[in-house]
Order: structure tokens, then C-alpha cells, then sequence
């Protein structure tokens, strides 16, 4: 095979391996935060159904979430290598990838709002090249999701911080901005997860800093010392804050965490940090540049956990909780009998909606395409692809990041007569209060879990709105044991508003000096 065609199917298998394979150190992170569980929590099940989504998207070759993210290369290149040639190829795998339902489509218009379809885009993929020494090339991706990217924050020092007060310009500074990050991000960004910081640069340096953290090894050891404290620290006291895994408490809430640093200006002091969930994709690949052809797999060293002999722990909830069955159309009586803490089993219909599906039907006498009247709304943007009969078919499924609904979730409730939606991450006080005044339910599904949502999805019935593009369609679902917890209620009640209160006393416990 010609140089090129070698060279783009090394970067197919990249994408690919990427997309549905989580790295082995990754795993083993998991598998960590999992034996620190204690059975029979709502933490605990949430990272059975996590390890299954794991199992199942490397067996199906299935992208472990449904939000692929914004591919980002990072390239090193021999003197002489022609960098051009290696963008093409870049830009033909992930088409490809992308048509092969690796990838979901992310590339949108930011002005028109216009998908392209194929993952390429003014601006993206993003590819970053540098030249070396060394006599190979080599090919470094990340695909980080939308929902944890929004967590992401930058601090500039000096910085008053909820729950530890001043941030100076000092080591302690810089360790209470990662400590209030983590705390900021709860459940939104599918934890238990991982950050990159970066300390100083300028804003853009200091954000590209953090990413390249994001690279590193989970187990690897900084070499600044300080650093390697402060990496330690953050980990270790991060998990007493009882954010857990999706933001529903536990013991799980930080799986890794790595810092580098460079040099600022006098005026500048910013801490970037970036956030990445559960879902950690990123992989590496050495390619001859003189073939094309893979050489080397980054991330290979130590033991795979495949995930696949473990125990699932039982479905069980606290001893008031209840384990539910729900058809839509669903009444406000039925609705009003949930209650927090309860475990939702869907079968039948339900509708996916998200930002451009609510901006849409907030609009002045819009109507809705269907009768959304006693029905459920999944916050949720699939990968779907085409079968032999040109039918629909679902390729991942897991739950988006619901907050970005809160200005229009309640007032759409109220209008159309939906009786649950379900996302992940919870909502806020404005839809908890149409919540209680309509009769409604927050469902909050396991965020990243894809491939399982997928398993239970058992048709497609129709789509309205797909010229919004595949993500932000509302395609008809017709689901089997579909199962999410109920953690908002029509009593006032949500566990997302309660976890962010006791974490953020847990939080307060370390603004006294430490570094
Ligand atoms: O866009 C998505 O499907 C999900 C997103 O990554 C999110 O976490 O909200
Ligand atoms: S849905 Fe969760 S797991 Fe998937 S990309 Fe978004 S933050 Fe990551």
C-alpha cells in the first residue's frame, strides 16, 4: 500500500481504538474507584453500569460515549516530514470515522448552527504540530466530551473562592483553585474524573498547558516535587468531598490529577484547569514515516482490566426507595409518587430533546412536532447510523449534561405537559420549582454509559427535527427497561441541590494553610 493510504488507515485505527477503547490505565483507575465503593449504593451501581458500558464498547468496536468530543491531534514529526500530507490524512480518517459511527458529528456552526456532518469544520479537527529529534512520527489524540470541557475553569490570582476565602499568589493559592475546581465541576462532568491544571502562561497557554496534562499517564510521578505533593494531595482530599461518581455522593470523585507549569507574566498568575470525565479517551500511536504504518501503541504498559468476570452489584436502593415501572404517558398522580432516592424502569416511548429541541419549542406559539403531553424527554444526543433497509438504528445513547436547560425546562414542562425528563447532572432551583408546581420527575441517567442505553433502546419510531442535525433531532425512541434514579421530585426534594451543599462544607474544611 501507498505511503498515504497507509498512513490514514493507521489513523482510522486511532480514531477507532480511541473512541472505543478506554486505555488500561484509565481502567485501572476505575477498577480503584470501584473497590472503594461500599456495595448496594447508588455510586456503586452507577459504576457497574459504567464498567458494563466499558465492556460492551470495546466488544460492539462502539464509541464508549455517545459525545465523542472535539478530536485534538497533537503531532511530532521527523525534520522533513511532510505535515501537510499528515493533515489530509487526519481530516480523511475522521470522515471516514465519522461515517462509520466511530464518531458522532460535532462539528456545528457556531453562527448558523449548520452540522457538517462529518466532523470537519472551520477550525476542526484540531491538529497541533511539532518537530523532533526522534526518527518516527508520532500521533496523539484526545476526544473530550462537550459536558465536561464546560467544566473546565481558569483562576486568576489572587481569587476569593466559595467555601476557602483568598487565594494568594502561592503554592496554597494554586492548591485551593484545583481543590475549588474539582468541587465546581459535582456531577456535570461525568465524575469520578480526571484534571490537567496548568499554572501560569497567558489564558490561552495556561488552558493548552492543562490539556497537555491530560496526556500524562495516570500513574506516572511529577518530577517538580512540589508538584508531585500537590498531585497526591488533591486526589486524596478530593475524595472526601462526597461529589461521587455522576454527583451522587460517594467515595469516588477524583480519579487522577496533574499538574504542570510554566512561566508568567509579572501581572499574571492564572490556574487553568481542565476537566475531563470517566470516559478519559485518549491514545497514542508511533508510525513509520516512511510506510505509514503503526510501530508502537502508547498507554500499553501494566495490567488490562477487562471489566468482564466482575460481580454486578443488585440493583438495590435504600430501604424506602422504590424500584418503579414507567409507560408513558405517564399521569401527574403517578409522577407525584416518586420520590428521590427512587430507581425509574422505563419501556416503551420516549423523546430526545436537547439545546436546539428547547430553544426551539420555547419559541412564541411554536408547537410541538408530537403530543408531548404526559411524556418523558431525554436529554440525549446519539450516534445513529443507517441499516441495509435504510432504517435508523442507534449507536450510542448515554444522557447529556441537563443544566444547560435550566432558563427553558420548566416553562417547557408547563407548556407541552411533560411529566419526566431525564439528563444527567440535575437541574436547578428554577425547574425544581416547576417541578413541584406542574407535577414532574428529574431522572438522571449514568452519564458516558452509551452502549448500555443503547442495549436498551429497541427501535427507532420516527424523527422530527433533523434538520437540526443528528445530536439535536428528537428522535422517537421506543425503549425496554430503559433505568434511571429519580434525584428531583415534586416534594421539593433534589439530591444534586443537597450534594453540592455538603461537599461544599466538606470543601470549607481546607482553607487553612497547607503548602
Ligand atoms: O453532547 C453530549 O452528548 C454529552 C456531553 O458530553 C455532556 O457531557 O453533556
Ligand atoms: S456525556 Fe459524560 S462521559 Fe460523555 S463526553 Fe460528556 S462528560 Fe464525558
Amino acid at each position: 500500500m501507498a505511503y498515504l493510504e497507509t498512513l490514514e488507515k493507521s489513523l482510522y485505527n486511532l480514531v477507532t481504538e480511541t473512541s472505543t477503547n478506554l486505555p488500561k490505565d484509565v481502567r485501572r483507575a476505575i477498577k480503584k474507584a470501584k473497590e472503594a465503593e461500599n456495595a448496594g449504593t447508588r455510586a456503586a451501581m452507577s459504576l457497574d453500569t459504567i464498567t458494563t458500558n466499558i465492556v460492551m464498547a470495546e466488544d460492539n468496536v462502539s464509541p464508549i460515549c455517545q459525545d465523542t468530543g472535539l478530536p485534538t491531534f497533537k503531532v511530532y514529526t521527523p525534520v522533513g516530514v511532510n505535515q501537510l500530507e499528515i493533515k489530509k490524512a487526519i481530516q480523511t480518517a475522521i470522515a471516514s470515522a465519522t461515517a462509520d459511527a466511530k464518531l458522532r458529528p460535532n462539528s456545528v456552526d457556531s453562527l448558523t448552527g449548520k452540522n457538517s456532518g462529518t466532523n470537519i469544520g472551520a477550525g476542526l479537527p484540531v491538529v497541533k504540530f511539532e518537530q523532533w529529534e526522534n526518527d518516527y512520527i508520532t500521533v496523539k489524540l484526545i476526544l473530550k466530551g462537550g459536558g465536561c470541557e464546560n467544566k473546565n475553569i481558569q483562576y486568576s490570582l489572587p481569587a476569593e473562592l466559595e467555601g476557602l476565602g483568598r487565594a494568594g499568589r502561592d503554592l496554597d493559592g494554586i492548591r485551593k483553585c484545583i481543590l475549588h475546581s474539582v468541587w465546581q465541576a459535582q456531577g456535570q462532568g461525568c465524575s469520578a474524573g480526571f484534571i490537567g491544571v496548568g499554572i501560569g502562561g497567558d489564558r490561552s497557554a495556561g488552558y493548552d498547558l492543562a490539556k497537555e496534562q491530560l496526556f500524562r499517564h495516570v500513574d506516572d510521578v511529577n518530577p517538580i516535587e512540589d508538584l508531585a505533593k500537590l498531585e497526591e494531595y488533591i486526589v486524596k482530599t478530593s475524595n472526601t468531598f462526597g461529589v461521587g461518581t455522576m454527583g451522587f455522593g460517594g467515595e469516588a470523585t477524583l480519579l487522577g490529577c496533574k499538574i504542570g507549569v510554566m512561566d508568567r507574566l509579572p501581572a499574571s498568575f492564572f490556574v487553568s484547569v481542565a476537566y475531563n470525565c470517566w470516559a478519559y479517551r485518549r491514545m497514542a500511536i508511533d508510525i513509520n514515516p516512511a510506510t505509514g504504518e503503526i510501530i508502537n501503541w502508547h498507554y500499553q504498559e501494566g495490567e488490562k482490566i477487562t471489566f468482564k468476570d466482575e460481580v454486578q452489584t443488585a440493583a438495590t436502593t435504600d430501604s424506602d426507595s422504590q424500584v418503579v415501572a414507567l409507560v408513558a404517558p405517564i399521569t401527574e398522580e403517578k409522577i407525584r409518587s416518586l420520590k428521590v432516592g427512587d430507581v425509574v424502569k422505563i419501556t416503551g416511548r420516549m423523546y430526545t430533546g436537547r439545546d436546539a429541541i428547547h430553544h426551539h419549542l420555547i419559541g412564541e406559539g411554536v408547537e410541538a412536532p408530537v403530543d408531548l403531553n404526559g411524556q418523558i424527554i431525554y436529554h440525549c444526543g446519539p450516534v445513529m447510523a443507517k441499516d441495509e433497509a435504510d432504517n435508523w438504528v442507534v449507536k450510542a445513547a448515554g444522557p447529556t449534561t441537563s443544566i444547560r436547560e435550566e432558563p427553558y425546562q420548566g416553562d417547557i414542562m408547563k407548556k407541552f405537559g411533560i411529566r419526566a425528563v431525564m439528563g444527567k447532572g440535575g437541574m436547578g432551583p428554577k425547574t425544581l420549582k416547576a417541578l413541584q408546581e406542574h407535577g414532574g420527575v428529574y431522572l438522571n441517567a449514568i452519564g458516558g454509559a452509551a452502549q448500555y442505553y443503547a442495549d436498551c433502546i429497541k427501535g427507532v419510531d420516527g424523527v422530527d427535527l433533523i434538520e437540526f442535525g443528528i445530536p439535536e433531532a428528537m428522535w422517537h425512541l421506543n425503549v425496554e427497561g430503559f433505568t434511571a434514579v429519580v434525584t428531583m421530585d415534586s416534594h421539593g426534594n433534589s439530591l444534586h441541590a443537597d450534594v453540592e451543599k455538603s461537599s461544599l462544607d466538606k470543601l470549607a474544611q481546607h482553607a487553612e494553610r497547607v503548602f
